[in-house]
């Protein structure tokens, strides 16, 4: 059988931050940002706690920002609950750290996430399908999560994420634990996936190398401008200049 991508999303809808603030206990850790999120994979890169989850968070619509707006197709996408559930609808989110239940079935794992997603639903089980396939763990479906190895865990938990085609989707540290070998194969899901646009928060110069259309730098809470991964490493750029512009990104 061919499973089709099911889409409920609207032709447009635009992601951008306005003046958006990160604050706790009033410690400001990321600095008044705003930015129109580009289309394609764009990677966040920052080094620990400078902000990359907190910002992934406010992108899901999960933490409101400190000070300033999220926009959604030019709304206000926590201006309220009705705002937030539209929101939840069409964005998918890994957490950093997913934690999974460990006695259900893929299958049953993501057929919840989709009605969590609110898939209507006759189109949850042609939903779940396409979302097991895109994350290759097809063979598994009927497996307890709890039995799958970390890096297919990671993938069902990708599964759970990108069920129902979200047009928006942000993971934080997708390949944190993975082998290479397993690296690779998430890189490669990754640069498969039909969503608009993709946040990739990491720290890692060869996700970003990857799979990245564009790198976004956060550095002592500023947001840098995202740039095009085509000015920043041109084609035919060896791997370890690459590397080290990334690096110089990174360092400021
Ligand atoms: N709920 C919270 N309460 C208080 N401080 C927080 C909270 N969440 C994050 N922080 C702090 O905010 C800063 C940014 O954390 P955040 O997790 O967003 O950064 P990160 O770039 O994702 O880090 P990492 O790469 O280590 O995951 C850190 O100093 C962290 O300790």
């Amino acid at each position: 059988m061919e499973l089709q991508v099911l889409t409920t999303r609207s032709p447009d809808l635009h992601v951008s931050l306005r003046d958006v603030e990160v604050a706790y206990r009033g410690k400001q850790v990321v600095q008044p940002t705003t930015l129109s999120l580009p289309l394609g994979i764009t990677a966040f890169m920052g080094n620990n706690g400078e902000g990359k989850s907190s910002l992934i968070r406010v992108l899901a619509g999960v933490q409101p920002p400190s000070r300033g707006f999220l926009l959604r197709g030019g709304q206000d996408a926590h201006a309220s609950g009705a705002a937030r559930r539209q929101h939840h609808r069409v964005t998918g989110w890994l957490p950093q750290e997913a934690g999974l239940p460990r006695n259900v079935t893929v299958r049953e794992l993501v057929d919840y996430a989709a009605w969590h997603k609110q898939v209507a639903r006759r189109e949850r089980r042609t939903a779940s399908s396409v979302a097991i396939e895109q994350v290759d763990l097809v063979e598994q479906n009927d497996s307890r999560v709890g039995a799958l190895s970390g890096g297919q865990r990671r993938r069902v938990a990708l599964a759970a994420a990108i069920v129902g085609a979200p047009d928006l989707l942000l993971l934080d540290e997708p390949t944190t634990g993975l082998d290479p070998t397993q690296r690779d194969q998430l890189h490669g899901v990754l640069r498969s996936l039909p969503a608009s646009r993709v946040v990739v928060a990491t720290h890692l110069v060869e996700d970003v190398l990857a799979v990245a259309d564009h790198v976004l730098f956060i550095r002592g809470g500023v947001v840098q401008a995202p740039i095009p991964m085509s000015e920043l490493v041109p084609a035919g750029t060896d791997l370890e200049t690459a590397s080290r512009a990334l690096r110089l990104g990174l360092a400021g």
